[in-house]
């Protein structure tokens, strides 16, 4: 006898075999209509071009052809990308489900939790729904019992009667079985306990209650997350965009989403996530990068962060440390501001202007630059004093200026300048502040320590304007501890928009920590909503106990997945050193190793020495953009944000001012064993 349909929606393995059935059809409908789309932009081609010279001589038949060919094409791709939907969900139709009863009812309902909603037909309630959909939060927030989700018409109460979890892959059920219970731990140690990926995983599955608040909140503008190290804060901002993404279609797109990310081999290593997720990838940056492009129309080169954190271990310098940390701090912003108060009066000199019959004198040039333009930036400010006097002899003259005429006034208004070259002007802003100033290079010869970057691009603000990047309507931070206050304050002026901010303030590269939630809201003069995350999930009991105690007092929670206890040994040569590693490391048994070093040339030393016993290893340096499997040696500021089955640190110098934090670095990358080596 067969099934009836309530029965099958409350019986798993029934259910998961109707569901493939009807994707089954779906996929096949998809194919033809796909066929059938693109034989209708064939037939469009051929007419015309079989056509085109009798088309009528204003183009409209051109311009109605080449509308109908262009919503074809944006059919089938919507088409493309549906079919790509359902060959996931094909793979794996749901992972959890829940039973609610409404309040008022006798009855439970099922929902069965995938990656994507499924409904047969448009317009039918759907089979699958999606994990990011209001009725889903049950299932992340709730045990079995009294219950709530917040619907779009409001707040809907009910009880949970059964909650279930699955493991399908490729249209097979793995297990399935109930719990009442949250997200079972077994299951999430299980996840965890596998070998790691050189792509981070998506997460779905066993989001935790804490995560899921983070993920599903909406209403603050900037959140920012300060969580240890491992405590998911990455796979959370990326899950809570496709959140965002998925509620906020209308006015919000992938493409006004950006990320700002350390480096490309940590872009590399997220870039799935959301495409996994059925949403379109983000656009990621790297600030330094962001800066330097900014920058070069006045240097022809900056250093980077990684240049100056190498300066930093091969020279310790106190004194220019602290010189370093000042033109990052606020002061230097004051000093800039004091500065600049004092460059209105100094940067120009003034005369009346006079064209083809038509004046304005000195005074008049003077009460429009000082007082009609005056909240134009600087060096901008003489081209919207030229333009009013250019707008003013064209009304007069009755006559467009032709380009030579456009371009003579325009030198004209630059001969105002005594100096526009912002390089110039930085150096007398250094003299001004007590710094010493740069070398008097030309343009080929300037390169800009990092000292110097974010100061030099915060006075090229203040002087020509910064761009608004108004397409961005939500700017994730990774690494927030790695941003200065002077950058914030360079954000705070490109970025006017939403803004999840994330990342561990014992993970600094710095000798001391800072607390960025301390000045946030004073930059971006906006609510600040501070939430942590002390759970970890990434290490071992093990290694996480290491790496606590390396950090000193840390609130601390641990998941109970177990491990092999630490490896220290100190060795007597960087040989030794590396024998040890090759005897230790598994990739029979893992996936991905790492040897991390405290400089650039350590790891290149490593590298070297693996090279001469003819071992296969893949070196990350800053400009990699591919995390790859097996063996890979780079530095512990470079594997940020990364983590591997197996960590060996291969330190050098212990008298490495950066050595505590590439020791908590390094220590808190490994998800299953750790070996702390040196010499
Ligand atoms: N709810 C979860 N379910 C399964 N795995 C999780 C969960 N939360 C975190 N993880 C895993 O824990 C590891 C750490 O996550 P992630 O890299 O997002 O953390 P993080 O806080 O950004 O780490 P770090 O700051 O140390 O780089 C990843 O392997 C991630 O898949």
């Amino acid at each position: 006898m067969g099934q009836n349909l309530e029965d099958i929606r409350f019986d798993g393995e029934l259910f998961l075999e109707d569901v493939l059935e009807k994707l089954h059809k779906k996929m096949d409908e998809l194919k033809e209509d796909l066929t059938a789309g693109e034989q209708e932009i064939r037939q469009m081609h051929d007419y015309y071009w079989e056509n085109y010279t009798e088309m009528d001589q204003y183009g409209y038949e051109d311009y109605d052809n080449q509308q109908a060919l262009l919503h074809q094409v944006n059919a089938n791709q919507e088409k493309l990308r549906m079919q790509q939907r359902i060959a996931r969900l094909m793979d794996a139709p749901f992972f959890g489900r829940v039973d609610f009863i409404y309040d008022g009812e006798d009855e439970s309902e099922p929902f069965y939790i995938g990656i994507g909603n499924f409904a047969p037909e448009a317009g039918m309630c759907p089979l699958i729904y999606d994990w990011r959909a209001p009725v889903c939060g049950l299932f992340y927030d709730y045990d079995a019992g009294e219950a709530s989700y917040e619907a779009p018409s409001g707040t809907i109460t009910g009880k949970i009667a059964s909650k279930w979890q699955y493991k399908i892959r490729k249209g097979k059920m793995i297990y399935a079985f109930e719990s009442d219970t949250k997200i079972d731990d077994e299951i999430l140690k299980q996840e965890l306990g596998s070998n790691s990926d050189v792509q981070l995983k998506n997460i779905v599955r066993t989001i935790q209650k804490e995560q899921n608040a983070i993920i599903r909140n909406r209403k603050d503008q900037i959140l920012v997350i300060q969580g240890v190290a491992g405590s998911g804060k990455t796979s959370v901002a990326l899950h809570r965009v496709a959140y965002l993404l998925y509620h906020d279609r209308e006015h919000l797109k992938a493409s006004n989403v950006l990320i700002l990310s350390p480096n490309s081999v940590f872009s590399d290593y997220i870039s799935h996530i959301l495409p996994e997720l059925g949403e379109e990838n983000i656009r990621e940056m790297s600030f330094d990068l962001f800066a330097y492009k900014e920058l070069h129309s006045i240097v022809n080169d900056c250093e980077d962060r990684y240049d100056e954190l190498e300066h930093q271990m091969q020279f310790p310098d106190a004194a220019a440390k602290k010189q370093y940390e000042l033109k990052q701090s606020p002061e230097i912003i004051g000093m800039m501001e004091a500065f600049l108060a004092l460059l209105e009066e100094e940067l120009v000199d003034l005369k009346e202007i006079s064209y083809k019959g038509y004046t304005k004198s000195e005074s008049e040039i003077i009460s429009l630059f000082y007082f009609k333009f005056q909240n134009t930036p600087l060096l901008a400010r003489m081209d919207a004093v030229m333009d009013y006097f250019k707008d003013e002899f064209v009304t007069l003259r009755g006559r467009e200026l032709s380009e030579e005429e456009e371009e003579y006034l325009k030198e004209k208004a630059g001969q105002m300048y005594m100096e526009r070259d912002i390089y110039h002007i930085y150096n007398r802003f250094l003299e001004f502040a007590g710094y010493e100033t740069l070398p008097d290079l030309p343009y080929e010869k300037r390169i800009l320590s990092y000292e110097d970057v974010y100061p030099m691009l915060y006075l090229k603000y203040r002087l020509c304007g910064a761009t608004q990047h108004k397409n961005v309507k939500h700017l994730v931070i990774d690494e927030m501890q790695d941003y200065s206050y002077l950058q914030y304050s360079i954000l705070a002026m490109l970025f006017p928009c939403r803004m999840t901010i994330l990342g561990d303030r014992m993970q600094t590269m710095d000798e001391k920590q800072q607390d960025v939630t301390r000045f946030l809201p004073k930059i971006f003069d906006r609510k600040v909503r501070k939430l942590e995350m002390n759970k970890s999930y990434r290490n071992t009991v093990e290694i996480a106990e290491y790496a606590r105690a390396l950090s000193g007092d840390q609130e601390l929670e641990l998941l109970m997945r177990h491990g092999q206890g630490v490896t220290e040994q100190t060795f007597v040569s960087k040989e030794a050193l590396l024998d040890q590693v090759l005897i230790d490391v598994n990739l029979e048994k893992y996936e991905t190793a790492a040897i991390l070093t405290l400089t650039e040339e350590d790891a290149l030393t490593v590298c070297q020495i693996l090279k001469d016993r003819e071992e296969n290893y893949h070196y990350i340096d800053r400009n990699t953009s591919a995390f790859e499997k097996g063996l890979t040696v780079t530095t512990f500021y470079l594997a940020k944000g990364l983590e591997f089955d197996q960590v060996f640190t291969a330190f050098f110098h212990r008298d490495n001012p950066l050595y505590k934090q590439a020791a908590y670095i390094s220590a808190t990358r490994a998800l299953h064993e750790l070996f702390v080596y040196q010499i």
